[in-house]
């Protein structure tokens, strides 16, 4: 019996984090279990795959999970991969990897050396992402046919932003230290025209080990602990709550998100005092941790991060858009797909990526991220529309908070500081879309809800005004556990001695999509939990 056992490490959450650090634990030789509250997710994950995908895709082994280019219809069938528990990603074997666009962009060096403590600098993760190169596959060129499909909005967005605004056209990874005017092909973590990720890439190999198991539909509810040392955790194993257990020298490992986690550090005891007065008045708290056993933090849950975005959409006569369909797929693209990996569903919707990073007066950096799309948004929708994607991303000042919704149970969210509530972010974010568009009238390219001739101070009150096209989440949730102030160095957090947080929440903001980043610090965060088992990677004692 699986929850009678005890264990070396115990990691809670499957995400691409959660996957890396547990797959490590077990390759080291550590008794390793991985808990994870949702189910399965890509067709190898096993289950019923028809509740998982539409109908074309029966007689496959495919999920929907595994066809990139289903990944916009998340949101309207989700197919039981997110869950009110992780309402901002996937709540399923791989996390939001299993989810996501599966955009895989390395950061520059300059991001581990300018927002990242000692100890975390780019050499320090060096070999941290050799590993990650060598077990992640990615690819710029999707389909098996190696041809660039829907490159229409691909073509258009070169015209504008290389021969009219002269950035430089790059090889976006080999390149990653790159970050000043520069444009390029997307990357993904696809392999074969399927999504891979660390479901496929790591997670496959932790199984082939006796020590390492997996267990689905179990949510952690809270560590237990006495005093500074983690002993389990207390967890709903579908419908009843018991405790699973640590071996004396065993470890906890919180992957459970940039918002789950500091959660679970609430309900543990280890927060802000006035909010855990509240957990323990509601019972939610064990019974043994008395207020006197309490971690008071304030750190935990503070400078939440995700990109403020603003999407702009874009006409031109030599657009064809793409509209991705969930059940019923142009039939030849569906047919590509199924029989040879080939077309548009080998991707998911992403045809150019562009950079800019700008210099304060203070010397300080910001950058920007222009995603192109295969199609139009909301109330535009024509068949020659595009949309802009255009993210305010490392540098940037505003921070949130995670806070617990009381009236929901405790359900973790954001507060509204995340996104602008330092004027300086949005003041720079309009600046360089001002500064792009003064290159559009040239390419054939019309911005259809944004004046062309929008004034800085317009294009300002634009993007931070909620709309849609304007301040929606795009699911980035980071930095909610920072090295240093919640955690130390080691990834321990602050106060305790055998538990730990590796996920998007130790991560700062990236001038990227985070997904790479996070999967670099759980490498890194690996390497050094290891260290304190008095192991090495291979399992050697040191
Ligand atoms: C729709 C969408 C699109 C995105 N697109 C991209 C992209 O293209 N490129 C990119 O780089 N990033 C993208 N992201 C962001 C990226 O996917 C996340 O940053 C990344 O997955 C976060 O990894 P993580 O390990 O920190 O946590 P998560 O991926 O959130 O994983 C946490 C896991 O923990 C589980 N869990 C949570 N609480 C508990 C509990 N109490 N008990 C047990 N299990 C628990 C959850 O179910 C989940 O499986 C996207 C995100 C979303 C939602």
């Amino acid at each position: 019996d699986w929850t009678t056992d005890t264990y070396d490490a115990i990691i809670v959450g499957s995400g691409p984090a959660g996957i890396i650090v547990a797959t490590r634990m077990a390759e080291a030789g550590l008794q390793t279990l991985l808990l994870e509250a949702g189910g399965p997710s890509y067709g190898i994950t096993g289950g019923d795959l028809d509740a998982r995908r539409p109908s074309w895709l029966s007689g496959t082994n495919l999920s929907r999970v595994d066809v990139p280019g289903l990944y916009k219809s998340i949101y309207t069938t989700n197919d039981g991969l997110t869950c009110s528990l992780n309402s901002y990603g996937g709540c399923t074997i791989g996390g939001s990897s299993a989810i996501n666009a599966g955009l895989f962009f390395k950061p520059p060096t300059s991001d581990w050396d300018l927002y990242f403590p000692e100890g975390w600098h780019s050499a320090d993760v060096e070999t941290a992402n050799q590993r990650l190169t060598a077990q992640q596959p990615s690819t710029d060129n999707t389909s098996r046919d190696q041809v660039r499909y829907l490159q229409t909005g691909y073509d258009a967005a070169r015209k504008w932003i290389v021969d009219g605004l002269g950035f430089t056209d790059v090889d976006l990874n080999a390149q990653a230290d790159e970050k000043t005017e520069v444009f390029g092909h997307p990357v993904f973590d696809y392999a074969d025209g399927q999504r891979g990720g660390p479901v496929v890439s790591y997670l496959q190999s932790a199984l082939e080990k006796p020590n390492f198991q997996i267990q689905t539909n179990v949510t952690v509810l809270r560590v237990e602990r006495n005093l500074t040392q983690a002993t389990g955790v207390y967890a709903n194993i579908t419908g009843v709550e018991k405790v699973i257990s640590l071996n004396p020298n065993g470890r906890i490992i919180l992957s459970s998100g940039a918002i789950q986690s500091p959660k679970l550090l609430m309900m543990s005891g280890i927060g802000d005092p006035a909010v855990l007065s509240k957990i323990q008045a509601a019972g939610k708290m064990s019974t043994a941790l008395q207020s006197s056993d309490w971690i008071n933090s304030t750190s935990i849950g503070a400078g939440l991060f995700d990109n403020p975005n603003t999407f702009i959409e874009l006409e031109g006569p030599a657009i064809q858009s793409y509209v991705y369909s969930y059940d019923s797929p142009i039939d030849e693209d569906a047919q590509a797909y199924v029989q040879n990996r080939n077309g548009p569903y080998t991707f998911a919707s992403e045809t150019a990526v562009f950079f800019d990073t700008f210099t304060r007066d203070d010397g300080s950096n910001v950058t920007f991220q222009g995603t192109i799309d295969s199609s139009g948004y909301q109330d535009y929708m024509s068949n020659t529309t595009i949309t802009l994607n255009i993210y305010g991303t490392a540098g940037l000042k505003s921070k949130g908070n995670v806070v617990l919704n009381e009236q929901a149970d405790f359900a973790p969210g954001a507060d509204g500081n995340v996104y602008y509530s330092d004027a300086t972010d949005a003041e720079n974010i309009a600046g360089f879309i001002y500064k792009i568009f003064q290159k559009l009238p040239d390419s054939g390219l019309t911005s259809l809800n944004i004046p062309q001739d929008a004034t800085k101070e317009d294009i300002q009150t634009y993007i931070t005004t909620y709309s849609a096209y304007a301040l929606g989440s795009v699911n980035h949730w980071s930095s909610s556990c920072r090295i240093g102030e919640c955690v130390d160095a080691q990834t321990r957090v602050i106060g305790m001695d055998n538990l730990h947080v590796v996920d998007g929440s130790i991560v700062a903001p990236l001038s990227v999509n985070p997904q790479y980043g996070i999967m670099v610090a759980a490498e890194k965060g690996s390497e050094l939990i290891l260290a304190l088992y008095g192991k090495s990677l291979d399992g050697t004692n040191l």
